[in-house]
């Protein structure tokens, strides 16, 4: 693992690092912020389209509540990047670099490098238990849209791995909207048994349970109706009997202002369930 900064922030310290993956065949960069007085207990977040680590890095103001309530905050890229990698035959921005929606390809050309569960799941937590002082039985995962998706799949199939799941904007069903429909085809193929294992609303339905979940919404958000449609996980937490609390933020759009605006509420909600 390879330093590429440390600044010293809120009397912790924000890194960004950068190693060889096995998982993606590539290099990987990811953001750590290390309070002053660590807990152990580690908030993973995963970015959305056309994100790296450095979007909430820079923008996402999680340091002042990461320092006050101890919380290590993770943030992985979204996609393998570098020469070779293969990307949306059109570059669209909402496929391939900066689009992996954290699954593991199957479909050519993309099964090679494009292993984002793989790496979020595995090989980045095992690499971080390596290099920090954490604990790894008391993690907790947040995202934002695409990386919303991505925290509800992930903390819906590893339940007792991560210990409370939360989510901005997500997308809640991609089997049903446009982004979902793009990425998982093309990731996955035609394998409908594959893509409901990356689908939370799909995951519920199929008996997966959390006890508690929280997700922020902008009311005002471009892509509310088109893509991410909380009614539909919703509907399927409450025939689950899943306490979801899901928040409509009047005026609120889809950008890091909104993010931002709710970021200390969620390192809250996570550091009271992780201790
Ligand atoms: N660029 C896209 C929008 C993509 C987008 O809104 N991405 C969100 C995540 S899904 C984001 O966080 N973008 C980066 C940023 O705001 O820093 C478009 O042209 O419609």
């Amino acid at each position: 693992m390879e330093t590429v900064s440390e600044n010293c922030a809120h009397g912790g310290v924000q890194g960004v690092y950068r190693h060889a993956s096995a998982a993606t065949g590539t290099d990987m960069t990811f953001s750590v912020y290390v309070p002053p007085k660590p807990s152990g207990a580690i908030l993973w977040y995963l970015s959305g389209l056309t994100c790296t680590h450095a979007n909430v890095t820079d923008k996402g103001e999680f340091r002042a509540v990461c320092a006050e309530t101890g919380i290590t905050f993770v943030a992985p890229d979204t996609s393998p990047r570098g020469e070779g990698v293969p990307d949306d035959p059109d570059g669209a921005y909402d496929f391939g670099l900066g689009a992996g929606f954290y699954v593991d390809a199957t479909e050519e050309p993309f099964a090679a490098n494009y292993r984002m569960w793989s790496y979020v799941t595995e090989e980045l937590p095992a690499l971080i238990a390596a290099n920090f002082a954490v604990d790894a039985a008391r993690q907790g995962i947040t995202g934002h849209s695409m990386g919303g998706h991505g925290a509800l799949t992930i903390g819906l199939t590893h339940s007792s791995r991560y210990r409370s799941v939360s989510a901005f904007a997500p997308i809640v069903a991609p089997s049903q909207v446009p982004w979902g429909l793009k990425a998982l085809g093309g990731y996955l193929g035609n394998d409908e048994a594959a893509w409901r294992l990356h689908d939370a609303v799909a995951l519920i339905e199929d008996g997966a349970r959390l006890s508690a979940i929280l997700v922020d919404q902008g009311a005002d958000d471009q892509f509310l109706a088109g893509q991410l449609r909380p009614e539909l996980l919703a509907e399927a937490c409450a025939d689950a009997g899943i306490d979801l609390t899901l928040r409509m933020q009047p005026g609120y759009d889809h950008s890091y202002y909104f993010v931002s605006t709710f970021m200390a509420d969620h390192v809250r909600w996570h550091a009271e369930r992780l201790g």
